[in-house]
């Protein structure tokens, strides 16, 4: 890939991210539909993209059977939004509520939307974070896939949009700086509930 198509790739993902953010807080009645997608089109905006790669397993490999073995272990992503594309390889999986694991079959050509911790403080909870991970392929092929993590900038200060505040809606987190809480969920493990430690206290 030539840096031009990654970076035209950026610019065109990050377009679909800031309308799906902009339909949304028309679903949710917001008075203000840019609300969201103005943190990730501010000039400093922490976004980032990231290509995975997850060889794939030989047949007469002496490791772990691959229905056993993790690629990408259970997490949520803490940034706004996730829009990842893979190839036509299995491996990722999604978590209900209850812990169920589901597969999510991807082609090359569907865009895969992942609502990530900021999007669900934001939301103040009408929106919850997907708790995904990725398992070692069962194929001998190679699994393959690009994400964009749509992001605010480091000093911007995430909260409830108030209007998602109300008395039947109490307010569910605190407020804190981007750059507050990537620190503090890098220093906790990939698969802890890194949102919780910034519920407000009357809703632990
Ligand atoms: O590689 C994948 O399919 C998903 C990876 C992922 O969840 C991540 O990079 O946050
Ligand atoms: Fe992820």
């Amino acid at each position: 890939m030539c840096r031009c198509a990654v970076e035209d790739y950026i610019q065109a993902v990050k377009e679909l991210t800031c309308e799906l953010l902009e339909i949304l807080a028309l679903g949710l009645s917001l008075p203000d539909t840019n609300v969201i997608s103005r943190l990730i089109q501010d000039v400093d905006s922490d976004s980032c993209f990231r290509v995975n790669h997850y060889p794939g397993v030989k047949p007469e490999s002496n490791q772990p059977k691959p229905d056993q073995r993790i690629g990408f272990g259970e997490h949520s992503d803490p940034q706004i939004f996730t829009i990842l594309r893979s190839n036509d390889v299995p491996g990722l999986q999604i978590s209900t509520v209850d812990g169920l694991w589901i597969p999510v079959t991807t082609e090359p050509t569907d865009f895969c939307v992942f609502v990530g911790d900021v999007l669900e403080v934001l939301t103040n909870g009408r929106f919850k974070s997907v708790r995904h991970r990725v398992m070692a392929n069962k194929s001998n092929r190679s699994r393959m896939s690009m994400m964009y993590f749509a992001a605010p900038s480091l000093n911007e200060w995430i909260s409830p949009i108030p209007q998602l505040i109300s008395p039947g809606n109490l307010r569910l987190y605190k407020s804190f700086t981007w750059n507050e809480y990537k620190k503090a969920a890098y220093s906790l493990r990939l698969g802890d509930q890194r949102i919780d430690h910034f519920k407000c206290q009357s809703t632990l």
